[in-house]
């Protein structure tokens, strides 16, 4: 893909949700944490990267709803996929991001079809004729009818399991490649409010709610990874992988509290799903670099 479709995409995404100085094209309302990541034993046996060798490391953590509408009510139907961005401060001083969301799949395969999609939506209002250009879109990508029913509003950003999407690849000290798929599992369980009481709930009351839960008591997540089986498809996000594919544990996400200046602190950060470190690797999933290109875009224009 050339930079112009990412290009076109923040452009329709400015169209659909507004141009909001200083805020993300996407996610552009959340909320800011730090945490650490301890490695399981066996993440190290199936990856060489550093980060599964121990000791724990720092992690920035963004938690967000989706949409780039900054005012948006954490329990609209909109405000779904939640996501989850994470920064790794390794130990050699380099960094490493992982951005996931509550999707179990993804709506398109490809950053010309996501473009395409948004820009669907943008002419498919109230009173467009039908069929409306978000029906004809869906009925030749049957997964953007059925992806977003598949994130749902949860009780607490910490009560949510975020789901990678993308393939990536874990490489060992061999160099043995094993196709995956991030999962973060909240370890008190996921915990989904029925749609009509999260429409009712305080506009603010998921990014209200973690900085207090923290100062009680840390948040923890288990961090997997899914396997693929030979023939699982790499490069379709669309395609979820069979429930019934191994899980290894890589690790747990500790997240022990809220950042005091959230609001200025989002503004440096810039999560990339591409920044991986030697040990994992990018898949052949053409997403990756849509979505990278994209995050450039909007990282530009929000930094003017
Ligand atoms: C072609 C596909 C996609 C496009 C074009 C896209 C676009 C964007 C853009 C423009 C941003 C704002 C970036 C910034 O200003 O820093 C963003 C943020 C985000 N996206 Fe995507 N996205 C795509 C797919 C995905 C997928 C597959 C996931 C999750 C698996 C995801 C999760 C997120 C999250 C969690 C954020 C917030 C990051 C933060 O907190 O800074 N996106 N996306």
């Amino acid at each position: 893909q050339d930079a112009s479709t990412a290009e076109q995409t923040i452009d329709v995404m400015n169209t659909l949700f507004g141009k909001h100085a200083g805020k993300r094209a996407n996610h552009a309302k959340g909320v800011v944490a730090e945490g650490s990541f301890t490695p399981s034993p066996e993440a190290a046996k199936i990856s060489k990267a550093s980060l599964f060798q121990g000791p724990a490391v720092p992690v920035t953590i963004r938690f967000s709803d989706a949409t780039g509408v900054p005012t948006i009510s954490d329990g609209a139907a909109n405000a779904n996929p939640h996501g989850m961005a994470l920064k790794f401060k390794l130990s050699d001083g380099a960094e490493m991001d992982v951005v996931v969301n509550a999707l179990a799949y993804f709506p398109v395969a490809t950053g010309e079809e996501f473009r395409d999609l948004l820009k669907a939506v943008s002419e498919s209002g109230p009173n467009a004729q039908k069929p409306t250009a978000l029906e004809r879109f869906v009925a030749t990508h049957p997964a953007a009818a059925t992806a977003g029913k598949t994130a749902k509003t949860p009780s607490s950003l910490a009560r949510q399991t975020y789901n990678g999407v993308n393939a990536f690849i874990l490489v060992d000290k061999d160099g043995q490649r094993q196709p995956f798929r991030f999962k973060f599992v909240p370890v008190e369980g996921e915990e989904i409010l029925p749609a009509d009481e999260a429409a009712k709930r305080d506009p603010n009351f998921l990014m209200d709610e973690i900085g207090p839960r923290l100062a009680k008591e840390p948040a923890r997540f288990r961090v997997l990874a899914q396997l693929a089986e030979a023939g699982d498809p790499t490069n379709d996000a669309t395609k979820p992988w069979p429930d019934s594919r191994k899980t290894v544990e890589l690790g747990t996400l500790t997240v022990t509290k809220a950042v005091p200046n959230s609001a200025e602190a989002e503004k440096a950060l810039l999560f990339m799903p591409n920044a991986l470190t030697d040990g994992i690797e990018v898949s052949d999933d053409p997403l990756i670099d849509a979505r990278a290109q994209a995050y450039a875009v909007s990282f530009g224009r929000r930094s003017q």
